[in-house]
């Protein structure tokens, strides 16, 4: 007996007589551009699960041709070889809709802007390119009455584009904040659970197919930032850009990082944030940032582990959402462009324009020092008497309130490891000093730790990262 699966069933159910060949309407050509981590698990969904994706859409998808840069490269999942090209501009010539799963700006952004001009739908997952020239992209889609969609770019299978666009239309989002990149995740993760080294984690997250290309794109921030300015796109019917987001990356945390949020009761996570604010001047706009946040261990943000994402969205009426599931991997990845696939096929088959996302106010993206946060600073300090009375009273000057202070002593193993340090003398009681504030303007908390620094008693500012979640 054959084993069947789910597809295959419905497959077998729900063929509606419309799918049979003398009946349907043409099959609908889709070209595949990059067969990567992503590509190839595209490719595998549209032979594997072709009767399902018929049924559903009522004709066929047939996938034209495979752009590749060698026919004969290994891939996780081959096709006939007849199916590769290295004749990008034929195979998109030749398509109804155009699967972009190569990455990059170029030659993908000339390659979606051919098959825009030529009528056909696309769907991409390249956040580095919409994160850059969306509003390009957009535009030009609407303009030739065709579809540019993109779920797969934002936390890899997690619908959260179309529930921002579609499902929350009707309201005021005020805030988006998340864990946006599987990448860093699952690097900070092992770290915090394992002990395992940045490289390690990295180089496992790399062959796990959750790293970019380039996977400094992941490790510095950028991915996460180009991410939250499609979230805020979405969220806020705006145009934002990668260049309007806030941008630091991980590859700054130290094990002692993780140690002192780990005695302060957090877990750092790397948090991609879009929120509406007024600035101090009154400008109503929005701050877009992405940074390492320290989060207390019983924040739903914290439990997310490995490559997961979450994203959570504040609402004015439909108040807090969170939106959870792989936000990376070849498989959950294309779940959601095929997602996309579907949906434009069976508009297709159905008749009528295309829609494209296309935001219609202007939202000025404000600098990161008019957001609000919370800061946890840990400092080496002199251990005599009046330090924490001139430390409180210098943070109370910037317009700071403290939540809490800890003062540790500083073994002596850790001064002879430290001997590097300028200020360090053998006679120089120090002690180590962790100070949590309450939410302020970024741009006080910012003066606070540059007083903080020119401060005697101060030896060294060890860390400063951000809290959210109190
Ligand atoms: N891997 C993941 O978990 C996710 C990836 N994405 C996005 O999906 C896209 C694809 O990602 P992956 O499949 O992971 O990347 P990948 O690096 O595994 O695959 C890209 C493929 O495109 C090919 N390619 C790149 N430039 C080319 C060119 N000029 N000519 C011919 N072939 C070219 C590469 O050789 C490679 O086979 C990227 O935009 C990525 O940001 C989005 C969400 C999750
Ligand atoms: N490199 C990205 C892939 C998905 O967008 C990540 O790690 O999240
Ligand atoms: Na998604």
């Amino acid at each position: 007996m054959t084993a069947t699966t789910p597809a295959d069933r419905e497959a077998t159910q729900q063929a509606p007589s419309q799918t049979s060949p003398e009946s349907s309407p043409e099959a609908l050509k889709i070209a595949l551009l990059g067969a990567g981590t992503v590509g190839s698990q595209v490719a595998r969904i549209l032979t594997e699960d072709a009767g399902m994706l018929a049924a559903r859409v009522g004709t066929r998808l047939e996938l034209a041709g495979v752009f590749v840069r060698n026919p004969d490269g290994d891939r996780d999942y081959r096709l006939p070889r007849e199916l590769y090209t290295t004749d990008a501009e034929a195979l998109v010539d030749s398509a109804d809709i155009v699967v972009e799963l190569m990455g990059g700006i170029e030659p993908a952004k000339t390659l979606i802007e051919r098959a825009i001009a030529h009528g056909s739908a696309v769907v991409t997952g390249n956040k580095a390119l919409l994160a850059q020239s969306g509003s390009e992209l957009f535009r030009a889609a609407a303009d030739a009455g065709t579809q540019l969609s993109f779920e797969a770019s934002v936390a890899g299978a997690i619908p959260i584009l179309r529930p921002l666009r579609d499902s929350l239309a009707g309201d005021t989002v005020t805030r988006v904040m998340g864990i946006a990149n599987g990448t860093t995740n699952y690097i900070l993760d092992q770290m915090d659970s394992t002990g395992a080294t940045f490289d390690d984690a990295l180089a496992d997250a790399q062959a796990l197919g959750y790293a970019e290309a380039d996977p400094t794109a992941d490790v510095e921030g950028h991915d996460a930032a180009a991410k939250a300015a499609i979230l805020a796109n979405l969220a806020f019917h705006a145009p934002f850009r990668i260049d309007e987001v806030h941008c630091e990356g991980i590859t700054r945390i130290t094990a002692a990082d993780n140690e002192a949020a780990s005695e302060a009761g957090y877990v750092i996570k790397l948090l991609a944030i879009a929120e509406r604010i007024t600035a101090r001047d009154g400008t109503a706009g929005a701050v877009l940032r992405v940074h390492p946040t320290l989060l207390p261990r019983e924040h739903p943000l914290a439990a997310v582990r490995g490559a997961f994402n979450a994203v959570f969205v504040e609402a004015e009426n439909a108040g807090e959402l969170m939106f959870y599931g792989p936000g990376a991997g070849g498989a959950p990845t294309a779940s959601a462009v095929m997602g996309d696939v579907v949906s434009i096929a069976r508009r297709l088959v159905r008749g009528g324009a295309g829609r494209t996302h296309t935001p219609k106010s202007v939202v000025p993206a404000l600098p990161v020092g008019e957001a609000h946060t919370s800061y946890m600073v840990v400092l080496r300090v002199a251990d005599r008497p009046g330090v924490l009375a001139s430390i409180a009273s210098s943070v109370a000057e910037h317009g700071v309130s403290i939540v809490s202070m800890r003062q540790v002593p500083l073994a002596e193993d850790d001064l002879v490891a430290e001997e590097s340090s300028e200020e360090y003398t053998d006679e120089t009681p120090e002690s180590v000093l962790r100070i949590i504030t309450h939410e302020a303007r970024e741009q006080d908390l910012a003066a606070t730790v540059a007083a903080l620094e020119q401060l005697d008693v101060v030896t060294e500012v060890v860390s400063v990262l951000r809290v959210e979640g109190n």
